[in-house]
This record gives structure tokens, sequence and C-alpha cells, in this order.
């Protein structure tokens, strides 16, 4: 069992407060550690619950230059496009901050689910030579510094959707998905043991649409079906697993 633990706060501003310090901490943490910190980010509110980061003090204090931007899962249209999370994380916050571009993998939108999953496997592959990504020495996976997860109504977290044979996947770091039961229907996910061997997981989950998944993966709350696991039960960090709630979401705990 992961090292697990909870944050609850009376409101969704309070929650984007403290995921704030939580980042700029593991930031200079990594800073000092390696010079570098590995970030992977999220489609759907994530992005919202990350607008302290592009405020003072955060924005000036920093160091953006050690930042390396990757993807959690992503949706197979133009990064234009209204449904791209690369837009979506664009817009809403790497247009705020001075990463570098050059450290910024975007998952290639001119290809198919396919090829746009083995071409970002590959090149996290690069990566790993380069030394940008580490390795784990416990799952021989990539192991990235902090992973920044959210989760569907439903319990999924990246493209990995409840009953699906991609939560069993075990061998690839990338794969596609194109009967997503959330819209668009195809996508490109990280693997549950890449995730899985990240040093830390943020598990952001506001608002009530969640309360239930949220009771079932950690107040004992009901299964839909007995055998059933969600995915984000699976979720389980070699470091540590951080739940960052509003009151809303753990109104059922
Ligand atoms: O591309 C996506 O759809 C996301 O990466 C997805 O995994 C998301 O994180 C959850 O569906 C939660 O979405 P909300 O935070 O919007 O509820």
């Amino acid at each position: 069992m992961a090292k697990t633990e909870k944050r609850v706060f009376d409101s969704e501003e309070d929650l984007a407060v403290s995921l704030a310090k939580y980042i700029d901490h593991l930031s200079d943490q990594f800073a000092k550690k390696k010079g570098l910190f590995t970030v992977v980010l999220s489609g759907g509110s994530l992005i919202e619950c990350l607008r302290k980061l592009v405020e003072p003090p955060y924005v000036d204090s920093i160091d953006w230059s050690i930042w390396h931007i990757f993807w959690l899962d992503e949706r197979v249209v133009p990064k234009t496009h209204v449904d791209s999370n690369y837009k979506l994380a664009y817009d809403g916050f790497l247009s705020k901050v001075p990463i570098p571009p050059g450290n910024v993998y975007a998952i290639d939108d001119t290809l198919s689910a396919e090829g746009a999953a083995e071409e970002y496997e590959a090149r996290l592959k690069h990566l790993v030579d380069s030394k940008v990504i580490d390795i784990s020495a416990k799952s021989g996976f990539p192991k990235f510094d902090l992973n920044l997860l959210g989760m569907g109504p439903d319990g999924h977290v990246a493209s990995l959707f409840p009953g699906h044979l991609l939560l069993k996947e075990n061998k690839k770091w990338v794969t596609f998905i194109k009967d997503s039961p959330k819209p668009p229907p195809e996508r490109i996910t990280l693997t549950f043991p890449v995730i899985n061997s990240s040093d830390y997981i943020a598990l952001v989950v506001p608002g009530d649409a969640q309360a239930d998944a949220v009771s079932i993966a950690l107040g004992g709350g009901n299964h839909p079906t007995a055998e059933e696991t969600l995915p984000v039960q699976r979720v389980a960090p070699e470091g540590l697993l951080t739940w960052f709630l509003d009151k809303d979401a753990a109104s059922k705990l």
C-alpha cells in the first residue's frame, strides 16, 4: 500500500492555494536534488486548479527553467481543438510561465492514436537516454517526479476507464484507446506501471460529482459491482500519494 495522505479543503479556492504551495515545495526540492523537475499534467479541471501558480509569488519565485512537462493523457485532436489537453494546459498555465518551450513534450497531433502512442513512448525512451527522465530501479518503468491526476465521477484516471482492458497493460509505457466512454473516444494515455512509478502523485478532485468514487476509494463506500475495483484504486506511487479534495468531493467520506 502506497504512502497516502488526504487533504480536505473548505472550498476549491483553498484547494488551489494549497496545491500551489505543494507544487512550489516539490519544485524547490527537486531543484536542489537534481536540478530538474519532471511534471505530468492531466486534462479536465486540474488546469484550473493550477491557477495560483501563474500568480505572484509563485510565478516569480519558481525556477521554471528546470521544469519538463508531459501529458498523462491526450485526446486525438489537433492542438488547436477545444478538446485538446495541450490547448487547455497552454491557455490556462503554460503560456503564463517561462518554462522553456523545448521542455514541453506535447503528444504529436498529426498521427493516429496508435502512431501517437508509439511516438510518445519512443520520445520518452530518448529522454530516459538523455537523463531527463529517470527510470525506476524498482519497476524498470519511467519515473516522473510529480504526476498531477484528475479523477472522473466513474473513478477513471488518465484515460484508464473502469472495466477496460487497458487497466491491465503491464508492458507498454504509452497506449491508446478508441472507445473511451468519456468523449472524445480516441485518446492516448500513460499506463499504470508508469503512473505508479512516480515519486509523487497528487490526485486533485474538486466537486461533488466525484463524491461517490472518493468514498469508494478512501472511505469504504460500496462498489457499483462487488468485484470491480475503480481505476483510481490502482493508483499507488512508489513515493507519496496526496489527495486534494474540496468539501463537496469529500462529502460522502
Ligand atoms: O483528458 C482527460 O479527460 C483527463 O485527463 C481525465 O483523465 C480527467 O483528468 C478526468 O476525467 C477528470 O476530469 P475533471 O477533472 O474535469 O473531472
